[in-house]
């Protein structure tokens, strides 16, 4: 039975810089004026995270991804749309209201050699949440939960008093993992955990991140730009351009018969042995910024088949026949 845990219903956020070291003053009314510039990460959305799945999320670079992790996480407040763990709203709560939820919601980084306190040995790293989160636990029940849990990453205790310094990216990378796991979260947010790891050490961590979610039924979002390990790895697949969500979609459907435009140009960029009969599409033009926030499509200037409602009205989610949802008008109107 699908149970939904994390529900996210219109999620926008816009984040206002100043924009070049000359452009940024210019004359307004008579007065030097700071030129602020809007970059809309995230435009309205929707999303669903099931218990114990994974949920991928794929899209180029500055699509919104990251930006959605740490919204869900609490870390960047939003401009408005909801979020629900199961049924309670989370997304306007403050730090103390927020403390439960911590718990259960953790996050694992891309960059372990920056998330980890070069100050704290591996026991101070562990130690901290677990008794923190757990205020009547004995000293030798906060020992033995770390030993349990470094060796359950295949970390062994005997290197609890080792600095972070002193381990390997992927070593690193299981402490994090430990570190997130220590408290006994049901949701995982992991943006791009891989990417700074050597290729051989990537399949190691994602194997461990895959036995640690079959033995405590976790739930991810996972982040990466690696279609490889989405294939491998995904529940389902969430696509991003330009901080919409334009396709989602079991991971089976996805790699099989990918739908949206954009879908189809990421996987036709995977060199593949299977011929794919899904026509590849070349993408053409520039990524747009998300400054200047397109009406309509946010595809459309890359799109070969945008045509003049793509440039007036934004495509809706519609759901296919073999459960994903797509946004886009040529396929609603049977063009593609
Ligand atoms: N704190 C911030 N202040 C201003 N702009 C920001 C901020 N955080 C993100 N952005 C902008 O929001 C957009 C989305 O950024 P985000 O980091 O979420 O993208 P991403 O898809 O995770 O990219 P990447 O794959 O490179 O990590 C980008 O244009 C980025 O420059």
């Amino acid at each position: 039975m699908t149970i939904p845990l994390i529900q996210i219903n219109g999620l926008e956020k816009t984040f206002t810089t100043h924009e070049g070291w000359l452009g940024q003053w210019h004359f307004h009314q008579g007065k030097l004026t700071r030129r602020k510039d809007s970059v809309h990460a995230l435009n309205g959305i929707n999303l669903t995270i099931n218990k114990g799945e994974t949920l991928c999320i794929v899209g180029e670079t500055g699509c919104g991804k990251s930006t959605l992790a740490r919204t869900i996480m609490g870390l960047t407040s939003p401009d408005s749309g909801e979020i629900r763990y199961l049924d309670q709203r989370i997304d306007h709560l403050n730090n103390q209201q927020r403390m439960p939820f911590r718990r259960r919601m953790q996050m694992v980084f891309q960059n372990p050699y920056a998330s980890l306190n070069p100050r704290m040995t591996v026991y101070q790293t562990l130690s901290e949440p677990i008794s923190f989160h757990n205020p009547k636990l004995s000293q030798s029940q906060i020992d033995e939960k770390v030993e349990v849990l470094l060796e359950s990453v295949g970390i062994s205790a005997s290197s609890s008093d080792h600095y972070p310094h002193e381990f390997s990216g992927g070593q690193r990378q299981r402490i994090s993992l430990a570190r997130a796991l220590s408290v006994d979260p049901d949701f995982i947010v992991a943006d791009e955990p891989l990417s700074a790891l050597d290729v051989s050490v990537q399949a190691q961590v994602l194997n461990l991140m895959m036995d640690k979610q079959e033995e405590r039924n976790l739930s991810y979002l996972f982040i990466t730009h690696d279609l490889a390990v989405v294939e491998h790895f995904a529940t389902r697949v969430a696509v991003m351009y330009l901080g919409r969500i334009c396709e989602l979609a079991p991971r089976s459907a996805l790699f099989n018969h990918p739908k949206h435009p954009y879908t189809r140009a990421l996987l036709s960029a995977i060199p593949r042995l299977d011929s794919n009969t899904t026509q590849a599409i070349r993408l053409i033009g520039e990524v747009p910024t998300p400054i200047e926030k397109p009406i309509g499509c946010v595809f459309q200037a890359r799109c070969p088949y945008a045509n003049q409602r793509c440039y007036d009205q934004s495509p809706e989610m519609i759901t296919q026949s073999d459960e994903s949802s797509v946004a886009c008008h040529a396929i609603e109107e049977g063009r593609l």
